[in-house]
């Protein structure tokens, strides 16, 4: 229980039990962090109708962010119903006061200006208030089409407008803005979701889903992309997440009341159905809505004919492929790393013609022109590699392409490019290679895993014999590993190993 992050609300009560702090405690549950609430307001209300909206005094508004911040300090905080115009300086000025201590942690704020149901919530003049005094302690705002049209003026009719609201509220001073498709009506069936900090851009699709029971979509969202970042998911996968969570409860939603009843509560999400699709800049959408780069989801990649790559060796000569070769390994990959193309043409030609005599799986890293140019068995590219490299050359040529991807967003962008296998790292710390994300543990790779049950893939990063077991239990087709068999003493011995562990 200590090592559950803590989660705090700072929102509205909703009597009916759909939206705000209950909203936001059961979905800060749901998702495994400890949710701790500063009510903001309570409101008398049903599935029908908000009968009364009383804001709590300043001083309990206040005394509630001191007692939680002397003794269970927030990881992450979500900010959902402010309801006077004194709130938001109460908050500004406790948010300013932790950022000038440097320990300000990242807030979402969720704003609530008016209730489903149509009745206002808020004083006026409180817009002004959190325009020109709140947004630059926000990280994350999350408005739908509605409420950034009230805080913009822009209306919503193009990809162009999205982006000049974005950066309307980016310019006042918030760090990023999530525009939530619900409202948007852009593209008929899709609820698109889309994600800028004015460098980069995320837009995620999912089908929408058809119910009349959405009441605390927008809580639930917040609450749950606060709650995976408590968890140290960077951005683009706790948007992934808290999306899949949001579809999930949607999907399973039923009315309590006489009207529109709450968004089900279901825990981790992880039917694949459920998990929005990346829309990657070069499809038809993409495009539409003018994303930078090119990647588009193309014809797939040639299969591996099988789920199962076995053990991996990843190698830096052709003499390690003769000796992994002779030793029976099946699945391996020639890893030379910045050098000029003339340098390691002849060495990938040897080692193409290794693998074929072989009859094995062999996979270029990175020199994805020579691997065509020779003929290949396969490519293996990274994130940064792929938005490098002519992918229909590629496929085109019948090679088989590994991509490697750190989290849910990469897996999901990965996925819709189809490629032959998916590498899903570092799961361990490692030596071998620096890496700017987190190692992502062995939880995180069974669920990876489970996501893509039709496609190979390989689990790497840090793995040893010892640590082999558990990484195979995670569910995985394929382990990749450098240093577990180069550093070996005795890598015949190794390999033994792994392969008796993987046949279990
Ligand atoms: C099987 C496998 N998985 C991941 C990687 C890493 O690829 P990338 O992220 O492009 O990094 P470099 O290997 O190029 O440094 C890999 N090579 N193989
Ligand atoms: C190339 C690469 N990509 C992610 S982790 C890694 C290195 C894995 O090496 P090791 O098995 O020695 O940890
Ligand atoms: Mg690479």
């Amino acid at each position: 229980m200590k090592d559950t992050p803590i989660v705090w609300t700072i929102a509205g009560s909703d009597s009916g039990g759909g939206a705000g702090i209950q909203a936001d405690l059961h979905t800060i549950a749901a998702l495994g962090g400890y949710g701790c609430s500063v009510i903001s307001a309570v409101t008398a209300q049903n599935s029908v109708a908000v009968k009364l909206v009383e804001a709590v005094s300043d001083e309990m508004f206040l005394s509630q962010l001191q007692v939680l911040a002397q003794d269970m300090p927030a990881k992450i905080i979500k900010v959902g119903l402010l309801s006077t115009v004194s709130h938001v300086n109460i908050l500004t000025e406790f948010l300013q006061g932790m950022s000038e201590s440097g320990n300000k942690p990242y807030v979402i704020y969720d704003p609530i200006a008016v209730a489903s149901s149509g009745q206002s919530m808020a004083d006026n003049g409180l817009q002004d208030a959190v325009i020109n005094q709140l947004l630059p302690y926000i990280d994350l705002l999350t408005p739908n089409a509605d409420e950034l049209e009230e805080f913009t003026q822009v209306v919503i009719t193009s990809s162009h407008d999205i982006r000049r609201s974005a950066k309307v509220l980016l310019d006042k001073g918030c760090r990023s803005v999530l525009i939530k498709g619900g409202h948007l009506e852009l593209v008929d069936d899709l609820c698109m979701d889309f994600w800028t900090d004015g460098e980069r851009e995320i837009v995620l699709g999912s089908p929408r889903i058809d119910s009349d029971h959405k009441h605390g979509t927008g809580c639930s969202l917040s609450s749950a992309i606060a709650t995976a970042l408590a968890q140290d998911f960077p951005i683009e996968d706790a948007l992934v997440l808290a999306k899949a969570y949001l579809n999930q409860g949607l999907k399973a939603a039923t009315g309590k009341g006489q009207g529109p009843g709450p968004v089900a509560h279901l825990g981790w999400p992880e039917n694949p159905q459920d998990f929005p699709e990346v829309i990657l800049p070069g499809s038809e959408l993409g495009r539409l809505l003018n994303l930078q780069g090119e990647l588009e989801e193309g014809e797939g990649f040639a299969s591996c004919d099988t789920l199962q790559l076995g053990l991996y060796p990843v190698v830096d000569s052709v003499q390690w492929c003769q000796k992994l070769l002779d030793m029976g390994i099946t699945t391996l990959q020639l890893r030379i790393k910045d050098q000029p193309e003339a340098e390691v043409e002849q060495d990938i030609i040897d080692a193409i013609a290794l693998g074929k005599k072989y009859q094995a799986r062999l996979f270029i890293n990175d020199y994805w022109q020579l691997a065509v140019k020779h003929g290949a068995y396969g490519v293996h590219l990274g994130q940064e590699d792929i938005n490098d490299a002519v992918l229909p050359q590629i496929s085109r040529a019948g090679l088989r392409l590994g991509i490697s991807t750190h989290g849910y967003y990469e897996m999901l962008r990965a996925k819709k490019i189809r490629p032959s296998y998916i590498a899903l790292g570092h799961i361990f710390p490692t030596q071998t290679k620096d890496m700017p994300s987190r190692p992502q543990g062995l939880e995180r790779l069974a669920k990876y895993a489970a996501l893509v049950p039709e496609m190979p893939t390989v689990a790497i990063g840090g793995i040893n014999l010892e640590r082999a077991p558990a990484v195979w239990q995670a569910g995985v087709g394929s382990i990749a590993v450098v240093t577990a068999i180069t550093l070996a003493d005795d890598p015949q011995a190794v390999v033994t190993a792994f392969n008796e562990i993987m046949a279990s």
